[in-house]
């Protein structure tokens, strides 16, 4: 009897080993998946400023070449003159420069004497410049100790009271004697600069913004950002490019113009972990389908089988099957396989002629039989089966022996008596709990009914001779020649005729 259905629990620990390493391998690549899209946003935000700082630099490097073109022009064609009215020329090609320098707010050239030209000159100049000495402002100093380097700052402009400008100055070193005759400077409206950084487009939100070296907004992203951040800011880019994490902030910097500045951009932590969630969320909702999936089919597949096994087992216990799908197939596979083991056995042990059970059975039965009690055997032989071979040929030579065997079995009706094909023309007969003369009288039936019978060859009569006696006692060799001799005397003294002992 069938208890529990076993299929269940490899089933189970299966799906189990399934989910479970389904879980294993879905974490993993979502860790790897965290990892690797964390470290594409930091790519994509160091292209970001790389770009930014390409940008600007060609932007500022610009503006330089002009401020360097004005130097060396200024130094070698002009004596650098307080007097306005007397260096006109000098003024006219500057002003002619600042025409094409779009962002450019004002021009200043500076002699170590603290003499100066603004341009474009305003009538408030006289009364601003009479107090104000180029020589304290920083881009001024710096600039002459310098040597022929440009030199970024940003400074006030207290002609136009602009809070903000982006000075670019070099010094003015004549090309004769190499002596410093001054600074040249021109003032970039920051405004512009802004309007320009605010323009970008980052890959992510975040603000970008310009500072100094030592921590000083020169750019700004459009709002404050406090001083003690631009400090820490400063103290922690140390390189020439580079990111770092700071307070919840991501910061990716590079340094441009004549890496005095940095071009920073601000990534708050929270929005990359918000991106690198949304890359990572569909890696996980991956996992959870196929978990899903691998759920629906285990218990598709726990109930299919359950069913199948359940109608087989009632079949086989109600011998009843309802043939359906599986089972079906099933069944009839176990039949039809049972009915080829069935027919292979017994072609095996029977003669293909005559349809009688073969010499092969017969050797196997015989032994059995001469074992028990009250059994007989009978020896057969077609009289003058030659002769009829020999005039009707061997189809019809077939036919007869086939005849014979057809009536031996017809007439033997449900009684214990067993035919076989002892070789060519020759047919043994065993019987089983059956009296000599009970068997004898079935054979002399025989005889006569084969003896009577009419064939398509009108002239063609068949007889046979036959010898029996009891089995047992003796060998089976013994038994079977006494039948034998039996046989050949009744062939003897005349054939169609039964002998026995
Ligand atoms: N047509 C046919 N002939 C067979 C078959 N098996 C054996 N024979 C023939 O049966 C004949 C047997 O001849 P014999 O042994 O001389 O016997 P017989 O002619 O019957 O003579 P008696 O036994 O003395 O009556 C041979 O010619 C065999 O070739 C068979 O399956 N089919």
């Amino acid at each position: 009897m069938i208890t529990s259905l076993n299929f269940r629990r490899p089933l189970n620990i299966c799906f189990s080993a399934l989910s479970f390493t389904l879980v294993i391998v879905c974490f993993l690549i979502t860790l790897a998946q965290w990892a690797d899209i964390k470290e594409s946003c930091k790519r994509q935000n160091r292209l970001y400023i790389n770009n930014v700082t390409l940008f600007f630099n060609k932007y500022l490097s610009g503006y330089e070449n002009i401020v360097n073109e004005m130097a060396r022009t200024a130094a070698d064609q002009h004596k650098f003159n307080p007097n306005e009215n007397d260096d006109l020329t000098l003024r006219n090609w500057l002003i002619e420069r600042l025409r094409i320098m779009p962002d450019a707010v004002s021009i200043i050239h500076a002699d170590n004497d603290g003499h100066f030209i603004r341009l474009p000159h305003l009538e408030s100049h006289q009364e601003k410049g009479a107090t104000w000495d180029p020589r304290k402002e920083p881009w001024f100093t710096i600039a002459v100790e310098d040597t022929d380097s440009a030199h970024y700052s940003v400074t006030k402009d207290i002609f136009t009271g602009k809070e903000r400008v982006l000075t670019i100055s070099l010094p003015v070193i004549n090309g004769m004697d190499g002596s410093n005759n001054g600074v040249l400077a021109i003032n970039l409206d920051v405004e512009k600069s802004e309007e320009i950084l605010n323009s970008t487009y980052p890959p992510m939100k975040s603000r970008t913004f310009v500072m100094t070296k030592d921590g000083q907004m020169v750019i700004s992203p459009g709002y404050k950002i406090a001083d003690s951040t631009l400090k820490a800011i400063a103290s922690n880019a140390s390189a020439f490019r580079g990111d770092f994490y700071r307070n919840g902030f991501y910061y990716f910097y590079r340094t441009i113009g004549p890496q005095e500045w940095f071009v920073v951009q601000e990534v708050a932590e929270s929005e990359m972990k918000q991106l690198v969630r949304h890359g990572s969320i569909k890696v996980l909702y991956g996992m959870v389908l196929t978990q899903v999936i691998l759920l629906f089919c285990w218990w598709a597949l726990r109930a299919a089988l359950n069913t199948i096994y359940m109608r087989i087992t009632n079949g086989i216990r109600n011998g009843s099957i309802k043939q359906t799908a599986v089972e079906e197939l099933l069944f009839d596979e176990i039949h039809s396989a049972q009915q080829r083991q069935e027919k292979i056995s017994q072609d095996a042990l029977t003669d293909g002629l005559t349809g009688l059970a073969n010499r092969r059975a017969f050797d196997t039965d015989a032994e059995h039989y001469n074992a028990l009690p009250n059994t007989h055997i009978a020896m057969i032989d077609i009289d003058n089966f030659k002769i009829i071979n020999d005039t009707w040929g061997h189809t019809v030579g077939d036919v007869v022996l086939k005849a014979t065997a057809e009536l031996g079995l017809r007439l033997r009706g449900l009684e214990n008596i067993t035919l076989y094909r002892y070789g060519g023309e020759e047919i043994a007969v065993l019987f089983q709990d059956i009296s000599q003369e009970k068997a004898q009288s079935y054979l002399e039936k025989w005889r006569i009914s084969l003896n009577t019978r009419s064939f398509r060859e009108s002239d063609l009569r068949v007889s046979f001779s036959a010898g029996i006696c009891k089995m047992g006692g003796d060998s089976l060799s013994d038994v079977v020649a006494k039948a034998d001799r039996l046989l050949y005397q009744a062939k003897k003294s005349g054939k169609n005729r039964i002998l026995a002992s």
